[in-house]
């Protein structure tokens, strides 16, 4: 018999589509099996969304916030064992698998109070009548995760979707299904109702046949650009979906003067190493002066980086980097090192594969200065190129030179070269002496060109999950002191 890991109308069933599995990619082992929910599965979740809206949507407030808020207390009472499935299932070291349920937790706090900030209701003055500003709930959206964070993103639609009153069916990645159904599972514990909150899992064709779904009012999806815009061109000519695309970068860090290497080192290590280079916000361009600060500095991060600790997500000590998400993505990463390479770039730390079966591999830096044609790719994992240049202006163009724009940083002592960083750059998170990744939830998230399309998500999400409605409201029906020309009563 299969496992039941579809979740539809308050329903635990087997998939009926084809089986599918999830490996734990540190130890290549199979911890979780399954069936894919099949169209006729999507289509049930869908209608189970619809049947349970009205009722989500007409409670008072404060009967869904009672939910999310239960929702939280119990992940903070599993955060361990939860924490220990991400890990398991990620990758990623226990350390940083807790950060992430914490910022899951944080979520719904912060989720209510920007509900009332960004979509909260408003009285403005009016004569002899009364204006509101109010906001609806869209009805059933669709929340595609991606398997980075399988936990906190898919969490970053689905709160403030259902603080909003929308009902929801959650597609998760398919790497990551054993964490979505754990989370699902809390949900339903914390009382959700069924059919307010869907899970389907499944490959590919369970996404398309959720994505293609009619009966859908929107779709909040976080993942690969690729992905994001074949959802754009599907959702051309629908202009009453609501689509939020949450997508990669190709992001630039930019060093001027800094009189603390180390401290500068350290930045761009969590910037373009930490979850082993799988967050949408790492660093993937490193631009360095040239001349003997720059050397300076570069010897520093590739001695900082090769002593990096790579290892199992259950290390004791714990390892700054664990496995990447699946062989097949270590792969990936050594064939875009030599990508670079082929291309004429040159190695400063060559990116290993440390352990065949496994998505071990240790971090790798590529000096790609003057190569022609230097693709603009989010490789997404621990590869960092770097390239030097001439003086400010020339970094910023390159800097620029992307079809993307996440997130950008400058590390630098002066006022002035941030000043000119910050008006020059393009994308959506812009940090001075800080990491590029580690976005807070209580600011927008979002990048522009292809990395979204202009829907920020976190402190912004709820401005996605439910639409304005102005209303001027008479109490009496009253004719109007003067009417209009050509009118007589
Ligand atoms: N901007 C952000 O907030 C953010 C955050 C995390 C990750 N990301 C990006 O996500 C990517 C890594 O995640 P991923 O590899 O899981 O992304 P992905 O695009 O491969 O998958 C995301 C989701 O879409 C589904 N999907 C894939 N193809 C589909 C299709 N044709 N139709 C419908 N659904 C489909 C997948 O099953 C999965 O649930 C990186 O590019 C990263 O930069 C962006
Ligand atoms: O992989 C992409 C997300 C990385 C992460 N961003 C956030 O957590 C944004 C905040 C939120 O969605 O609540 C990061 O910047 O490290």
């Amino acid at each position: 018999m299969t496992e039941a890991v579809q979740y539809i109308n308050g329903q635990w069933l087997a998939g009926a589509g084809e089986m599918f599995e999830s490996l734990d990619p540190a130890k290549n082992e199979v911890i979780w099996q399954g069936a894919a929910a099949d169209a006729t599965q999507v289509d049930a979740a869908v209608a189970a969304a619809r049947a349970a809206s009205a009722d989500w949507a007409f409670r008072p407030l404060e009967e869904r916030l009672a939910v999310v808020r239960t929702f939280a207390g119990l992940l903070e009472r599993h955060k361990p064992q939860l924490a220990k499935l991400i890990a398991r299932e990620t990758g990623k070291p226990e350390w940083e698998a807790q950060t992430e349920v914490g910022a899951m937790v944080g979520k719904a706090g912060i989720s209510e109070k920007a509900y009332f900030e960004r979509t909260g209701t408003v009285e403005n003055p009016m004569p002899g009548a009364r204006a509101f500003v109010r906001h609806k709930p869209h009805g059933v959206v669709a929340v595609f995760g991606p398997y980075n964070f399988p936990g906190h993103l898919p969490n970053g639609h689905i709160v403030p979707a259902l603080i909003a009153g929308n009902t929801v069916v959650f597609k998760p990645s398919e790497l990551t299904p054993l964490v979505a159904q754990e989370t699902v599972r809390l949900w339903a514990e914390a009382g959700l109702p069924a059919g307010v909150l869907n899970l389907v899992q499944g490959e590919v064709s369970t996404g398309k046949a959720l994505a293609a779904h009619e009966d859908i009012d929107g779709l909040f999806f976080t993942g690969s650009s690729n992905t994001g815009k074949l959802l754009h061109q599907q959702y051309a000519g629908q202009p009453g979906k609501i689509l939020a695309l949450e997508m990669g970068g190709n992001n630039p860090l930019v060093v001027t003067d800094v009189s603390d290497e180390d401290a500068a080192v350290h930045a761009i290590v969590q910037s373009a190493f930490i979850t082993s280079g799988q967050r949408c916000t790492c660093a993937r361009r490193l631009l360095v002066p040239q001349g003997e600060a720059g050397d300076r500095l570069l010897a520093r991060l590739v001695a900082v980086t090769r002593a990096i600790r790579v290892g199992q997500y259950d290390a004791d000590p714990q390892p700054f980097m664990g496995s990447m998400i699946s062989e097949r993505a270590a792969r990936g990463m050594v064939a875009a090192q030599a990508h670079l390479l082929a291309f004429g770039g040159t190695s400063l730390l060559m990116l290993k594969h440390l352990q065949a079966g496994t998505g071990l591999v240790s971090p790798g830096i590529v000096d790609v200065t003057g190569v022609a044609r230097l693709p603009d790719e989010e490789y997404f994992g621990p590869l960092l190129q770097v390239i030097r240049y001439q003086d400010l202006p020339e970094a910023l163009t390159i800097a620029n030179r992307t079809r993307y724009g996440l997130s950008a940083g400058l590390l630098s002592d002066s006022e002035a070269d941030w000043d000119y960083f910050y008006r020059h750059i393009r994308a959506g998170i812009v940090n001075r002496n800080r990491p590029i990744t580690g976005a807070s939830s209580a600011a927008p998230f979002g990048g522009v060109g292809e990395s979204g399309n202009h829907r920020a998500s976190a402190w912004y999400a709820a401005d996605y999950c439910a639409y304005p409605v102005a209303s001027v409201e008479g109490e009496d029906l009253v004719m109007p002191e003067t009417l209009s020309p050509g009118l007589s009563f």
